[in-house]
């Protein structure tokens, strides 16, 4: 089925480059460099800020957060929070990536006190998105265990759950996409398996949907939009790739060159209402 989005995503994409939105990553140690040059090829500008003593200076200049809690220690914990409760104040969107939240109890305390901050979007794979909701799932680490067709069928449920109960936007990214607001479910396809075979893929994905929705103004859409350019990015990047280390140069080019006219990206999601 065609989709028909308030925007199409060919449009926010040149919407995000015409804008430039600055995004402030709280990200983890290993994705700081990916995400920066994630966010600049696609043409976001990426700022990576820490401090607590800076914290209320970066929300304020920047348009967009995106907290990612992939390498935790408790002075960041604090700046975490500290930059989820200024930018919702702020009323400036801000993004949550739960990267392992199934793995410790200090992931899943440092994630409920977050969520308290509403955050615009939560973005992550499948089981940390049932890890989120206190569900049972399959993974020890930050990698997903819960790709087997049921449990997709389980976490997609979960995710429009958790999006009904926080009054924000899901993102469930791996084998296949699916964002909703707890109303609509969107369904985007394409990628690379080669995606799971490079580290910190998911964390710049996260700070991707960052820059989308600081340019354009419905989470849904806009994070559906993200989702969209980078799956095809992937599986473009895939087709010409011969392994990892070949993959992450063509996939930033291809960010780089992507066109908002072409390809449809439309035609690789597919909408449905479910409440
Ligand atoms: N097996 C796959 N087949 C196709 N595309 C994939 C696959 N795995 C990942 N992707 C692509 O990579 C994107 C993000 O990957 P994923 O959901 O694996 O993130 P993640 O588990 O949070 O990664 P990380 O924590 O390492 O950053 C997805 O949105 C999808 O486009
Ligand atoms: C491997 C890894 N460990 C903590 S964060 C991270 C990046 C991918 O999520
Ligand atoms: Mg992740």
């Amino acid at each position: 089925m065609a989709i028909s989005l308030s925007c199409p995503p060919g449009s926010q994409l040149e919407r995000l480059r015409q804008t430039t939105p600055l995004v402030h990553n709280i990200t983890n140690h290993v994705a700081m460099t990916p995400s920066a040059n994630t966010l600049l090829a696609i043409g976001a500008s990426p700022l990576m800020a820490h401090a607590l003593e800076e914290i209320q200076d970066i929300v304020r200049v920047a348009d967009v957060l995106c907290i990612n809690i992939g390498t935790l220690s408790v002075p960041w914990i604090e700046a975490m929070q500290l930059a989820a409760e200024a930018a919702h104040l702020a009323g400036k969107p801000w993004v949550l990536d739960p990267v392992g939240v199934g793995a410790s109890l200090l992931r899943q305390q440092t994630c409920r006190v977050l969520l308290d901050h509403q955050p615009s979007v939560i973005r992550g794979n499948a089981s940390e998105i049932l890890a989120l909701a206190g569900e049972a799932s399959q993974s020890r680490g930050v990698d997903s265990g819960d790709d087997a067709e049921d449990a997709i069928v389980r976490a997609t449920q979960t995710a429009i759950s958790l999006a009904q109960q926080h009054g924000c936007v899901v993102a469930m990214t791996g084998l296949v996409d699916v964002v909703t607001d707890g109303k609509q479910l969107i369904r985007i396809t394409g990628g690379h398996p080669l995606m799971g075979r490079v580290t910190a893929m998911g964390c710049a994905l996260s700070s991707v949907v960052a820059a989308f929705i600081a340019a354009n103004d419905e989470p849904l859409s806009a994070t559906a939009s993200a989702l969209a350019c980078y799956a095809y990015a992937g599986e473009c990047a895939g087709y010409h790739a011969t392994g990892p280390g070949s993959f992450v140069p063509a996939f930033l080019d291809t960010l780089y060159t992507l066109d908002g006219e072409t390809p449809p990206l439309e035609t690789r999601m597919e909408i449905t209402n479910v409440a």
